[in-house]
């Protein structure tokens, strides 16, 4: 161990700990000790916290970077600090300063357990950064690798106090040090966390009570001069009184609210808590406790209103006739609406995007002649959001359930659940099981909401889910409701929705008659299929309302035709792309479904130069899950197992090989691209083209069997949609292809097979001269 002799600079109210550049004031000690250093001709000095009643046992060597004046005039040095070192005895040296035997500390190589430690604590000084979107710094920070120099950036930490930094400076042992700052970090973190939650809240709250007192204060002005009341009439607890005497409510409601008026009564004008509880008071005076609409009468009508308002969906709209029926004919003979599990208290229309299911619901509110509110519930991860905050809290809300009966403003609205899928949980409760309750037909009618502390009754409530995708959905959820599936559209019926309802309604807003403009099919069926690539028809229905709106500012009547559709909405965003990206042995386009409907998934294959390595020499990239994974392990090793058979060259097999799925940022998995795999691979490994107006999918087995999959519809939609014209589709699907439009069937051949050779021989060009090469070479 090498001892050092050095001059101590002390510090009083800055902490150094290895690894910083600082600058800093050199008070009268301070420069002797610089000049001390100087004097012996050393680079160096030791630098130390000043503490009260001791010397510190622990110090930075630091270099003397720079010495001279700060820009204001008083002397400076820039320090840039090293080691940690522990302070021996004081030895003489020259000048005024203090010297001491130093010791450098040398961190022993890190142990498991630190690096681990290490990791932990990396993670959360990332998030502290992200906080304070720090990005740069989170950079440096992730290309720190040794545990005690990363440690040591605590020195930087400004929610760090000085005394921490002192004790961090004063343990040399790094499972300690580490084991410390996790410790603060993490509740520094805790503590910013519920920090913003209040600032917010409080925020929110203070200017939501401003603006309620600016707005009595108006309201007072005006009835005092409409001479409606005396000045001091409005919302005073007399007049909460005579209203909740007046409202229509039930007993146990009125009740409760009297005694919030008893408590109003007792309370000073300007208590925060008086306003708390004219806010409640008011919520339940607005609330609809006995109000009801009278269903409308026949099933025959609703069917009528729903034609009137979608285009084709015979099967759902039967279905939706058939829910009403069990519905209303339960309500007759008085039973519970529904009964129990699995019977479909609700319905869920589960489908892509734009393809009506919002809409869906608004037309079966028509139907009933019942009111229509819609509850967004994506992204909702926090319980209160459902079942409201408790009035203790700041800021109390009742919850969206609440207030869409209250925006309805009837007991018995439909309520249209949009997005559960995309309903989250995290530590603030789980928005699943309060909705839960709210669908239970076992529990709905006395559904409690945290803020109102009363029994709302739920249970004539009509709920509709909506939904992209049933996985996300917990099963608890999922098992309540009636599932009824929309796919997507063909060319033709998008053409139709297009015509009969897109058209009329934008031709509507952008305020021009179909006098005005024509609009012809041909038109119609380019913006669908080559303007669009999509399961619904939303985009579609945005870009009628764009040529539309510049039609309405040119001369008019007006014909939106292919000739004029380039000047209107630009030029078509998608064209086939297939040819172009099969052009290569090794690629294959495949079929799957994403929450946005069916899709085609170009699968590539490429072989690396080098030797196989130990982990099988695959890689595979795209955002796979695990099962997508594991396919392409089996695509490949049945590939080798059959590579005489398949007539690839063995010494070919011998190179690492990569996988790659596109769309790179969009998370995949599933079994289903298990033939399209297998496929690419021969592809690649024979040099053989796979041909371009083939699509494929299915689970692969290791024997090269093809399991059934699941979206069958979806994927031939999508197939069509992108002008594939044969697609290989497992044996076991045979049934599914009932729910296939004869349209699509028209345009793409189906082949049933059991086994991926019947796919490799039919899907593969031919061999031509040389091949093979490609893939020896
Ligand atoms: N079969 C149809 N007949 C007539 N109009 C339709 C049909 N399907 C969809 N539309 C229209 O397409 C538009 C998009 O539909 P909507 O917003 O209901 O889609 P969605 O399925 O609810 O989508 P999201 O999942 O994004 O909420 C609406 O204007 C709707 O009226």
């Amino acid at each position: 161990m090498t001892l050092k002799r050095l001059p101590v600079l002390f510090l009083d109210d800055v902490v150094l700990l290895p690894g910083m550049v600082v600058p800093i004031e050199l008070d009268e000690p301070a420069q002797a000790a610089v000049d001390a250093a100087r004097a012996a001709d050393l680079e160096e000095i030791l630098v130390a916290p000043r503490l009260d009643n001791r010397y510190a046992s622990y110090g930075v060597v630091a270099a003397l970077e720079k010495v001279g004046k700060f820009r204001g005039g008083g002397p400076a040095a820039l320090l840039r600090t090293g080691e940690r070192a522990r302070i021996g005895s004081g030895v003489t040296g020259p000048g005024a300063a203090l010297w001491v035997e130093v010791e450098p500390v040398e961190d022993p190589e890190p142990t498991a357990r630190v690096r681990e430690l290490a990791a932990d604590y990396k993670k959360l000084v990332v998030a502290v950064l992200q906080k304070r979107e720090a990005w740069q710094i989170i950079d440096t920070v992730n290309a720190i690798d040794d545990p005690s120099t990363l440690a040591d950036t605590a020195g930087w930490a400004p929610y760090l106090s000085i005394d921490r930094k002192r004790e961090l400076l004063e343990t040399p042992d790094v499972e300690q040090r580490l084991t410390l700052l996790i410790e603060w970090t993490g509740d520094y973190l805790a503590e910013a966390e519920v920090s913003d939650k209040i600032s917010e809240d409080v925020r929110e709250s203070v200017e939501k009570r401003n603006r309620e007192y600016l707005l009595r204060e108006q309201l007072r002005a005006i009835r005092k001069e409409l001479g409606e009341e005396d000045a001091d009439g409005t919302g005073s607890p007399g007049d909460y009184r005579a209203r909740v005497e007046a409202a229509d409510l039930p007993d146990a409601v009125r009740e409760a609210a009297l005694r919030e008026v008893d408590k109003l009564e007792r309370s000073s004008d300007q208590s925060p808590e008086g306003g708390w509880i004219r806010t409640w008071l008011d919520t339940v005076l607005e609330l609809p406790w006995n109000t009801r609409t009278q269903d409308a009468a026949s099933l025959v009508d609703a069917r009528a209103v729903l034609d009137a308002d979608h285009h084709g969906l015979d099967e759902v709209k039967e279905r939706i006739v058939e829910y009403l029926g069990v519905r209303s004919r339960r309500e007759e003979r008085g039973l519970s609406v529904v009964g129990g599990r699995g019977s479909g208290a609700v319905i869920l229309l589960a489908g892509p995007p734009g393809v009506g299911k919002t809409s869906l619901g608004e037309s079966v509110a028509r139907a009933l002649g019942r009111r229509f509110v819609r509850v967004a519930l994506g992204g909702v991860r926090d319980e209160a959001e459902i079942r409201g905050h408790r009035r203790t809290y700041v800021g109390a809300l009742p919850g969206r359930i609440v207030r869409a009966i209250k925006e309805a403003g009837t007991l018995n609205p439909v309520v249209l659940l949009d997005e559960v899928d995309k309903v989250g949980s995290d530590f603030r409760g789980d928005p699943a099981a309060a909705l839960l309750e709210v669908l239970d037909p076992a529990q709905n009618h006395t559904f409690r909401d945290h803020y109102l502390e009363l029994d709302l009754d739920l249970s004539d409530v009509l709920f509709i889910a909506t939904a992209n995708v049933l996985e996300t959905i917990p099963p608890a959820l999922l098992d309540r409701m009636e599932l009824v599936t929309i796919d997507g559209y063909t060319e033709e019926e998008k053409v139709a929705i297009a015509r009969d309802f897109l058209v009329p309604r934008q031709l509507e807003r952008a305020a021009v008659t179909a006098d005005e403009v024509t609009v012809t099919d041909e038109a119609l069926r380019e913006l669908a299929a080559n303007y669009t690539r999509e399961a619904g028809v939303r985009v579609l229905e945005r870009l009628l309302a764009k040529a539309f709106r510049k039609v309405a500012l040119g001369d008019l009547p007006a014909v939106v035709d292919l000739d004029s559709l380039k000047d209107l909405v630009g030029r078509p965003r998608f064209t086939p792309e297939s040819r172009e990206r099969t052009a290569v042995p090794g690629v294959a386009s495949g079929l799957a479904v994403t929450g946005m409907g069916g899709d085609v998934l170009y699968i590539e294959a490429s072989s690396l130069p080098g030797d196989r390595s130990s982990d099988g020499g695959l890689t595979i990239t795209g955002q796979l899950g695990d099962v997508m994974k594991e396919s392409a392990q089996i695509a490949l090793s049945y590939v080798r197992a059959h590579a005489t058979e398949l007539g690839i060259d063995p010494a070919v097999l011998d190179r690492p090989i990569h996988l790659h799925v596109p769309a790179g940022a969009v998370p995949k998995d599933g079994p289903s691209a298990g033939v399209t795999m297998t496929t690419a691979l021969v592809s690649l490994l024979t040099g053989r083209n796979v041909r371009a107006e083939v699509g494929m999918t299915g689970e692969v087995s290791l024997t090269g069997r093809v399991l059934p999959i699941g979206g069958v519809k979806q994927k031939l939609l999508a197939a069509q949609r992108a002008g594939l014209t044969e697609v290989f589709l497992p044996q076991r699907n045979e049934p599914d292809l009932d729910d296939v439009p004869a349209e699509v069937l028209e345009a793409v051949t189906v082949h049933l097979v059991s086994d991926v050779r019947e796919i490799l021989g039919r899907a593969l060009e031919v061999a031509r001269n040389g091949a093979g090469a490609h893939a020896a070479a």
